[in-house]
């Protein structure tokens, strides 16, 4: 699905070779600073690279219409971004640059919230909701959207133990369910190892490569 040759960017990727394929989990799993949300932003574009090639689905990444690779690759970063109105339009709001014609009804997005173990109502103001919440209303968002692949830094990070787990044990299933692809940054070697195909380790795959000054 993606596959990445001879990638430098800056002096902080410098990737000789890695191939994701369609319909696995991967965990990007290495030490704060490592390069792991650098690396994210490389599969939808939103970083180029200084030289090497990123192909997605036998295209040059650069090549490809921006607002269509980010329609099937989505981003969900760091910091839950949550918008002015209520959890339904907080839900909703992602459909407009996706290519999903088919908009959830309120029964689908209330069995979503329960899904994510959120006990709120959809008419509620997402502006109240805590850190937590609002990160799991984002996860709500990325995964309305459906789309081939989900680029995840850490989404569960404001999470308990048992709400991660629970969280993460629906969100697999469904994407599975659907055959999708799923690149994920996680700080728990846990859930790394519980949840993923395939664990990347960004030192061994910058390895023999001098990319730290
Ligand atoms: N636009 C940029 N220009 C220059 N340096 C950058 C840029 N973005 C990030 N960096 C640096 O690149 C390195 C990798 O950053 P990145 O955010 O990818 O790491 P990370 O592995 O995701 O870290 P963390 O686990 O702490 O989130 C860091 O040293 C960071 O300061």
């Amino acid at each position: 699905m993606f596959v990445i040759r001879n990638l430098v960017y800056k002096n902080i990727l410098r990737i000789e070779h890695l191939e994701i394929e369609s319909g696995n989990i991967y965990c990007l799993f290495g030490t704060s600073g490592s390069g792991k949300t650098t690396l994210l932003k490389m599969f939808n574009g939103m970083l180029t690279p200084d030289e090497g090639e990123i192909h997605f689905k036998k295209s040059s990444i650069q090549e490809l219409d921006a607002v269509e690779l980010r329609q099937k690759v989505v981003m969900l970063g760091q910091d839950p971004i949550v918008f002015e109105g209520t959890i339904r339009d907080n839900l909703l709001i992602g459909l407009r640059f996706s290519e999903q014609d088919k908009e959830p009804s309120d029964n689908e997005l209330t069995d979503l919230l329960q899904k994510l173990q959120l006990s709120k109502d959809l008419d509620e103001d997402a502006a109240n909701l805590s850190g937590g919440e609002k990160q799991r209303i984002a996860f709500g968002r990325v995964l309305v959207m459906e789309p081939d692949v989900f680029l995840l830094d850490e989404p569960t990070s404001a999470l308990d133990d048992d709400t991660e787990t629970m969280v993460m044990d629906y969100f697999t299933k469904r994407i599975k369910e659907f055959n999708k692809t799923v690149i994920m940054v996680t700080h728990s070697k846990d859930t790394a190892e519980t949840y993923s195909d395939q664990l990347i380790y960004m030192s061994e795959l910058l390895k023999d490569k001098e990319v730290r000054s």
